[in-house]
């Protein structure tokens, strides 16, 4: 089973999108819908609601008067407060009981309009945005739905910021064009890469990233950053650290494009128990990789003797390749990670030179990720010694 989180801002076209994916198979958990439900008539819901707003917000039938609810609850910030905490802990309980029932091997659509205000990104596989300039959503809104505008730049005003929609979204859905665009694009996402992730999931299989090298692409930080959330929320308190490593995490530098995660663990027992975890959250253990080759200063032979153990995750996840190292806190392995970030970041000659390293490695591995490694391991050895007096000089 999968996640995947919809949303997007009033009028973006979320409608559109949620219907494709349920035409092809998709189980639809739709926040709108339970806010609905969890305030019919008779409901506790719509009781709390009468209490904290008044028996005028009930049309003569004693259901909900939703354009009366709206007008009091989005004309300021604290009426607006008051209207969530009686709905959300109410939608949020009868989301929990849909999501339980939801059959083995689905992809669980959840379209929710307050996804971001909510901070719910990383609990989800992935996040779908579907986006459009506010102002074309003002006019969708007045024009198609009827909605006055007043209200519809009210409920925008409520709402998170397109900025911050793009941060964590992995996926963006453009809905300037017109609906069949949108749904040919959200069909392509479905079939393309929303099926193969779920299959995968269950199945616990890598997709690995190309074995290419491309540009520095400034997009790397916040798949980064998207990608330590999600796997806070997967961990919790069993990392001590969780960071973004490796060429992506280093502005400026050629990478393959595959995003490198640690985290940083107390002991590998620890890691090896959050395995489970991790494959069903979308990032599968790679079997037969136990640790690091322990790095050997080429002047002197001699060879640093910690303990440089680690287990290997990647990403299940056909549109989104990552390696998830988890290494043991204070272990060599973890610190020259950060320290090897940290020093690229620092001496653009080291980082001019350690991409002339990739680029006679990608030749002499002939598409092979094996020899691509090994044919940078020498690099690294004489690297160590140079990070350790970089360190040395830094924390001096
Ligand atoms: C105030 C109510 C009765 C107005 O009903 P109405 O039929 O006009 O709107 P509807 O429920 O269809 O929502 C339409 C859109 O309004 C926006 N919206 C709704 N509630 C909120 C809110 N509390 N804050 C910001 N935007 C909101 C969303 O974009 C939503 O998709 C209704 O929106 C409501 O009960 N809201 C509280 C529940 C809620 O937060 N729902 C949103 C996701 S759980
Ligand atoms: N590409 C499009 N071109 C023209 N109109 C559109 C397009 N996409 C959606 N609409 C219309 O814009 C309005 C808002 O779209 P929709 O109801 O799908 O948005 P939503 O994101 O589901 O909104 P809400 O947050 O209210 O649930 C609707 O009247 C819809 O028919």
């Amino acid at each position: 089973m999968i996640r995947v989180g919809l949303s997007g801002g009033i009028g973006a076209g979320k409608s559109t999108v949620a219907t494709t994916f349920v035409e092809r198979g998709g189980y639809h958990i739709d926040a709108d819908k339970i806010a609905r439900e969890v305030v019919e008539p008779g409901t506790p819901g719509l009781a709390s609601l009468v209490e904290a707003f008044g028996d005028d917000i009930l049309a003569d039938d004693g259901a909900l008067d939703r354009p009366a609810l709206a007008a009091k609850a989005f004309r300021d910030e604290e009426s607006r407060q008051k209207l969530n905490s009686i709905t959300h802990p109410l939608v949020g309980a009868r989301t929990q009981e849909l999501l339980a029932a939801a059959p083995v091997g689905s992809v669980v659509v959840q379209d929710i309009p307050l996804l971001v205000e909510g901070n719910m990104a990383p609990f989800f596989h992935l996040v779908v945005i579907v986006g459009v300039d506010e102002e074309l959503r003002v006019q969708r809104l007045t024009e198609l739905r009827g909605m006055p505008e007043d209200d519809a730049r009210a409920r925008i005003r409520a709402q998170a910021t397109d900025e911050q929609r793009r941060a964590v979204a992995d996926v963006w859905l453009d809905n300037s064009g017109t609906p069949e665009e949108l749904a040919a694009a959200a069909a392509e996402l479905w079939d393309e890469r929303l099926v193969p992730y779920e299959a995968n999931v269950r199945s616990r299989t890598i997709v690995p990233g190309p074995l290419a090298l491309v540009e520095p692409d400034p997009a790397w930080a916040q798949a980064g950053a998207r990608v330590m959330n999600r796997l806070w929320a997967i961990v919790g308190d069993k990392a001590s650290a969780i960071d973004h490593i490796g060429s992506t995490a280093v502005p400026g530098l050629v990478a393959k494009p595959t995003i490198d995660i640690q985290v940083t663990v107390a002991g590998l027992d620890i890691a090896d128990g959050l395995a489970d975890v991790l494959a069903d959250g979308g990032f599968p253990r790679a079997p037969g990789i136990e640790g690091d080759n322990p790095k050997a200063d080429p002047a002197t032979g001699s060879v640093d003797r910690g303990d440089w153990g680690k287990r290997f995750h990647g990403s299940a996840d056909p549109g989104r390749p990552v390696n998830v190292h988890l290494r043991v806190a204070g272990s060599p392995g973890a610190r020259f990670a950060v320290d090897f970030r940290d020093w690229l970041r620092d001496d653009p000659a080291a980082r001019e030179e350690y991409a002339g390293v990739k680029r006679t490695a990608l030749t002499a591995a002939d598409g092979d990720i094996d020899r691509y490694v090994a044919a940078k391991e020498p690099w690294f050895d004489q690297a160590y010694r140079r990070i350790a007096a970089w360190r040395t000089n830094r924390d001096s």
